[in-house]
C-alpha cells in the first residue's frame, strides 16, 4: 500500500494499491484506535464475505475507474461499468487501472432492454409513462443503472461523481422504492472520531421532516448504526434537553421522540437533548441526570437538513474527521450518491458500504 496526503484531505490516507496487511497489524494492535484506515480494511473485509456486484454508471470519471480497480485488485466486490467496452477499457489501460474483471454493459444492448423498457413503463405506468418514453429515459445512465439493480443484474449501484444528489437519488425513490417498514429514504454519514464511530442523520436528503419522517429516520439509522458495528444510544437532538427550552421545534422533537418509540420500543432514545448533554457526561449529569443515553449517544438525529448538514460539515472540516456517507437508508436494494468531490478514497468506501448494505 502507498498513502497520498493530498492537499485537499491531509489528514485522509488514499489507497492507490493493494493493502500491506503488515501495515494494518499495527493499527489493529491499538483497537481502540479507529482510524480511516483500519475501517477500511473492516469494511473491505465485511465486503469480500459474500462477495456482490455493484454498478457505477460513471466510467468516464478518472476517480471512479481508479476506486474500481483497487476494488477489484483487493477482491472486494464484482464491478460492472455502463458504456462503451473499447472506449472504457482504453481509458482504464492508460491511466495504468486495471478494470479487467469488470464487466461492461452497453446501454443499447437489446438483451437488457427488452426486459428493461416494458419494466420501467410497468413501475411508471401511474405517472402516465410509455414505453416510448421508458426507452428514452434508459438513455439516462443512472436510470439504467437503477433499472440493473432494480432487475437483480446488480446488487447495488454508486453514482454522483459527477451528477447532482437529485440525478442519484429519484431514479431509486421511482424505481427500488421505500422499504415497507418506512415513509422515507433518509440517510446517515459515519463520524470516524479518534476512538469510536458516531452516527449522523438526516445531513444529505430530507429538508424539513414531519415528525413522523423523523421517527422514521430515527429508527432506521439506528438499523444502519448496528450494520455497521455501532451499538445504538440515540439522540433526537434539538436546543432544549428535556424541557429546557420551548417552542414549536421542540414539540415537533418531542412528538418524533415519542413515534420512534413506538415504532420501536427496544431502541434506547432519548429527545429532545442538546448535543452537549447528549455527548458529554459532565453535562449529562447536569443536565439529564436520569436518561440512560445522555452522555453516551452515538447516533445523533438533527431536526433539519439544515441543522443536520451544517451540523457534520462543522464537526468534519473544524476537526479532521473522517465523515463516511451519505449512506443512504430505508431502499429495497442500495443505492448510494457521492459529493461530487469525492476522493477516490470516499468512492472506495461508498463502494463496499454498498456491497455489505446488498449482503442477506
Ligand atoms: C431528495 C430530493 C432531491 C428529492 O427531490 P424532490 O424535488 O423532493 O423530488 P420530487 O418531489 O420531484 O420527488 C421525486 C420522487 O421521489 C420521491 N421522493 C422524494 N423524496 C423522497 C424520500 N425522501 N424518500 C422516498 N421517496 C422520495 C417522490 O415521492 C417522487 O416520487 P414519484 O416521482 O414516484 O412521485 C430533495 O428532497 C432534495 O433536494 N433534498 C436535499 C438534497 C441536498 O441538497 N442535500 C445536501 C447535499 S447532499
Ligand atoms: C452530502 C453533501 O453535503 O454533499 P455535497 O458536499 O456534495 O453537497
Amino acid at each position: 500500500m502507498r498513502e497520498e496526503i493530498t492537499a485537499d484531505h491531509p489528514e485522509v490516507p488514499v489507497f492507490t494499491d493493494r493493502i500491506d496487511e503488515s501495515i494494518l497489524e499495527v493499527f489493529k494492535q491499538k483497537p481502540t484506535i479507529r482510524t480511516p484506515l483500519v475501517f477500511q480494511s473492516e469494511l473491505m473485509e465485511r465486503a469480500r464475505v459474500q462477495r456482490r456486484r455493484i454498478v457505477l454508471p460513471e466510467a468516464d470519471d478518472d476517480r471512479v475507474l481508479q476506486a474500481a480497480s483497487i476494488i477489484l485488485t483487493n477482491d472486494v466486490s464484482d464491478i460492472v461499468f455502463i458504456g462503451d467496452e473499447k472506449t472504457i477499457r482504453e481509458r482504464a489501460n492508460n491511466r495504468g487501472y486495471n478494470i479487467d474483471d469488470a464487466l461492461i454493459v452497453d446501454p443499447a444492448d437489446p438483451a437488457y432492454l427488452s426486459r428493461y423498457v416494458p419494466e420501467l413503463a410497468r413501475l411508471r405506468a401511474k405517472k402516465g409513462m410509455t414505453e416510448e418514453q421508458a426507452a428514452e429515459k434508459l438513455k439516462d445512465l443512472s436510470y439504467f443503472a437503477t433499472m440493473m439493480v432494480h432487475m437483480g443484474d446488480a446488487d447495488g449501484m454508486v453514482s454522483g461523481a459527477n451528477h447532482t444528489t437529485a440525478e442519484t437519488i429519484i431514479p431509486s425513490f421511482q424505481i427500488i422504492k421505500t422499504k415497507p417498514d418506512t415513509s422515507i429514504v433518509s440517510s446517515v454519514f459515519l463520524m470516524l472520531m479518534a476512538d469510536r464511530v458516531l452516527v449522523y442523520g438526516d445531513c444529505a436528503v430530507n429538508t424539513n421532516p414531519t415528525p413522523a419522517q423523523l421517527a422514521d429516520i430515527t429508527v432506521s439509522s439506528a438499523e444502519t448504526a448496528i450494520q455497521f458495528g455501532v451499538d445504538p444510544r440515540i439522540a433526537l437532538l434539538s436546543y432544549s434537553s428535556g424541557a429546557s427550552g420551548t417552542g414549536a421545534d421542540v414539540e415537533a422533537v418531542v412528538e418524533a421522540t415519542r413515534l420512534a418509540r413506538e415504532k420501536n420500543p427496544d431502541l434506547l432514545i432519548e429527545g429532545p437533548i442538546q448535543y452537549d448533554a447528549a455527548v458529554d457526561p459532565n453535562v449529562a449529569r447536569k443536565k439529564m441526570p436520569d436518561s440512560p443515553v445522555a452522555g453516551r449517544a452515538n447516533v445523533f438525529i438533527f431536526p433539519s437538513l439544515n441543522a443536520g448538514n451544517i451540523g457534520y460539515k462543522a464537526v468534519q472540516r473544524s476537526s479532521g474527521v473522517v465523515a463516511v456517507g451519505p449512506i443512504l437508508q430505508g431502499l429495497n436494494k442500495p443505492v448510494n450518491d457521492l459529493s461530487r468531490g469525492a476522493l477516490v478514497d470516499d468512492i472506495v468506501n461508498t463502494i463496499a458500504i454498498t456491497a455489505v448494505q446488498a449482503q442477506n
